[in-house]
């Protein structure tokens, strides 16, 4: 239709110059994402319509309303002009779905508006806002009120003005006076930070492509490589990341409530608990615009934690400066520190962050529920407590629920809701409305230990930790797992997170210190193995990066750069020989396959036990709490495409060799799937005999 529509324009001598709008106040989002599946190549029919524009003898003005996407903001570049509406938004996001701009964008967008800033967006996919588009030179104007009629007033204006100097296709890439050197440690930043994921890595050889050959050449390359992310498997596994993120909006309980829309507006929210995780859970509420109030329980915490939470909301105004939105926190009527519990009669949401203890949690639950008004929900920020243990202490118990927040909480995305036996429908959309308004992807959950996300990490740390029982070290793991694309391995991770906290709700489980039952075997819990290694680490003090010394070794108390500790080399050696195991060379292939398919093997059992509801979900908590690689699509995505009868050969395998490891033996739901011959990751949960998950 643009085609047509601008060969039409072009023939009529009536016409005297052209605007392109898009319908509903937004200008485009580029290209149908579902279409990259199929064989018909999107990005390559879009470039020749690019180019007509641009070629028209007619002047062409882009009226940018809502967004300009991917393709649609090429259609924009093509333009001889541009405006926009001081909401709109701008960028070229294909990187994050696994491709790069294909419709000549890395080309243009570099003549417009430099390498640097071309580069910056292209290979972070990041959308800019008008204002800063117009700081780049993106569009030309930007307009408060109707940015059509604007759009036709600067049309009218430069009608029999020479279009040359506007066709970006002509003018030369900007030089830069050191434009090598610029590349060069450009290209190692984006290699550093892609860790094997390919789209950011060809973004840049193909804005590199502009700064030394012709357009058309570089448009030439921009084509080969788009071909090659197209097939190159990654591309599927962020598209489908890009649904699964979608999909799990959908909920619906049993009996197939699904309210989709609570308003937020007035809402007067109070976060309990001013340590780490209520700092960054305040900070992220003020950022959303939720009039918020922090309650602690004495003057010496609560000024610690204000002092905190004011440090945070600081640095995040700086990061938004010169954006359209301002942070409004020094106004008491958005945020306001208080050790008042009578304030609690106000609230309309309670978030609960005291520290993970059961016996605390209902006492203030009690409380809650006998101050608080009747409407008010109340929130549990867990991360394995039982959310109906929790609600047993409230006369309310369709009003708990369980939000599991990540740290740092004002920056990691991910929101696990927990669902409890009573929990009402409205509880629940509150809560993923509070998600949703926080900029935080909210994953609806069943209720049981560890919920989806550490349910399925545990038996990954507990794989790690027996390969390091059986011959290998922390990092030897590590790298395997940070090749594969982790940022951090399984015990660096630990070592950040703190050793402490895994001990100390081992010790609540009885696993291990005084509630041990004497005689205990060292190496077997309830007819289990069990590895005491992270307790024998605690014991000795070593509690990861905060005491200097853990899994590895640091360069002080609190320091961050992780050093192989010749100590654990030789405790690990000593472990051996006292329970006589025989130290064994253990492969990456090994590592790989024994921490991931026991992870995937749970995330099996959760579907089964219908504690989420879908594959989807499971992935998106993956991606977006837990560091798995976005260019792998989760961890069942990743299953798929190994194909389950590997998985499942693997796991019987590693199983035979540790039959006493429960979690390496194969669910019965991944058998069946294999029975079914290798059912499609989007019918798994047709195959279940239960149809209707929990949820
Ligand atoms: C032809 C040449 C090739 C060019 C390459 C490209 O253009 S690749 C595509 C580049 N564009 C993008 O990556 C944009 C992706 N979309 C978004 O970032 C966001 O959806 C949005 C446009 C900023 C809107 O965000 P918002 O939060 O308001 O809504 P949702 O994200 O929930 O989206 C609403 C529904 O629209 C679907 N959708 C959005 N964009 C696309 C798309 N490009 N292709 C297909 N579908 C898209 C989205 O899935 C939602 O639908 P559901 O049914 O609810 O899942």
């Amino acid at each position: 239709a643009l085609e047509d529509g601008l060969k039409k324009a072009d023939a009529d001598p009536s016409v005297k110059a052209v605007m392109i709008c898009g319908e509903n106040g937004k200008f485009s989002a580029g290209a149908d994402i579902r279409g990259f599946s199929s064989p018909k190549t999107l990005g390559v029919a879009l470039g020749p319509i690019v180019s007509l524009i641009e070629s028209s003898e007619k002047p062409v003005v882009a009226a940018i309303e809502g967004v300009a996407l991917g393709g649609g903001l090429e259609v924009a570049l093509g333009c001889h002009y541009r405006v926009a509406h001081a909401k709109a938004r701008m960028g070229l996001p294909e990187v994050t779905i696994g491709l790069l701009p294909g419709a000549e964008g890395t080309q243009r967008l570099p003549r417009l508006i430099g390498v640097p800033a071309a580069l910056d967006m292209i290979t972070t996919g990041k959308h800019i806002p008008a204002t800063e588009a117009l700081k780049l030179g993106l569009v030309d104007e930007i307009v408060e009120e109707n940015t059509i009629e604007a759009a036709i007033r600067l049309a009218n204006k430069v009608i029999g003005q020479p279009l040359g100097p506007r066709r970006l296709s002509l003018k030369p890439v900007p030089k830069l006076p050191n434009m090598e050197a610029f590349l060069q440690e450009a290209q190692v930043k984006v290699k550093r930070q892609a860790r094997g994921f390919l789209a950011p890595e060809l973004c840049f050889q193909a804005v590199q492509a502009a700064t030394q050959r012709p357009f058309a050449e570089g448009v030439r390359r921009e084509r080969e490589l788009f071909q090659v992310l197209l097939s190159s498997g990654q591309a599927q596994a962020l598209q489908y990341a890009f649904f699964a993120e979608r999909a799990v909006h959908r909920w619906a309980t049993p009996g197939g409530i699904n309210l989709l829309f609570i308003i937020f507006d007035s809402i007067l929210l109070l976060s309990l608990g001013l340590g780490t995780m209520g700092q960054g859970i305040v900070t992220s509420l003020v950022k959303a615009n939720i009039p918020v109030v922090a309650l602690e329980q004495n003057l010496e915490y609560l000024n610690k934690g204000r002092k905190a939470v004011m440090v945070l909301l600081e640095r995040e105004a700086k990061k938004m400066e010169g954006g359209a939105q301002k942070l409004d926190f020094h106004n008491p009527a958005r945020l306001q520190f208080t050790v008042d519990f009578n304030l609690l009669h106000d609230v309309d949401l309670v978030i609960e962050a005291v520290f993970e203890n059961m016996a605390l949690k209902k006492e203030i639950f009690h409380k809650l529920s006998n101050i608080c008004k009747p409407g008010a929900l109340l929130c549990t920020n867990t991360s394995a407590l039982d959310i109906d243990e929790i609600a047993s202490a409230t006369s309310r118990p369709q009003q708990v629920i369980g939000t599991h927040f990540f740290s740092p909480a004002h920056v990691m995305r991910l929101l696990e809701i927990i669902y409890g036996r009573h929990t009402s429908p409205s509880a629940i959309a509150t809560a993923m409305q509070l998600a949703k308004d926080m900029k935080k992807v909210g994953v609806v959950v069943g209720n049981c230990f560890g919920f989806v996300g550490n349910r399925m990490m545990f038996p990954y740390v507990e794989q790690a930790v027996f390969l390091l029982e059986e011959g290998s070290r922390p990092e030897a793991v590590d790298q395997v797992l940070e090749d594969f694309g982790f940022k951090i391995g399984p015990f660096r991770m630990s070592d950040l997170a703190g050793l402490d906290v895994g001990w100390r709700s081992r010790k609540g489980q009885g696993l291990t210190g005084p509630s041990l039952p004497a005689g205990s075997s060292a190496r077997q819990r309830r007819g289990q193995r069990y590895s005491p290694l992270p307790d024998l680490l605690c014991e000795r003090g070593r509690f990861g990066q905060k005491t200097g010394k853990g899994w590895y070794q640091y360069e002080r108390a609190g320091g961050r750069t992780a050093t192989p500790d010749p100590w654990i080399h030789g405790f690990l050696s000593q472990y051996r020989d006292t329970h006589r195991i025989e130290t064994r060379y253990i492969d990456q292939e090994e590592i790989l396959e024994r921490c991931l398919f026991s992870l995937i093997n749970e995330g099996f059992a959760i579907l089964a036990e219908g504690i989420a509801s879908g594959p989807e979900h499971l992935d998106v908590i993956y991606l977006n709490g837990y560091g798995w690689p976005k260019h792998r699509g989760g961890p069942m995505f990743y299953a798929s495409t190994v194909g389950l009868p590997r998985v499942l050969a693997k796991l019987q395998k590693y199983s035979e060799a540790h039959p006493d490891v429960p979690k390496l033996r194969p669910s019965a739901f991944l058998k069946k799937l294999v029975a079914v011959g290798n059912a499609p990751l989007k019918e798994w949960m047709s195959y279940l005999s239960r149809q209707s998950p929990k949820l």
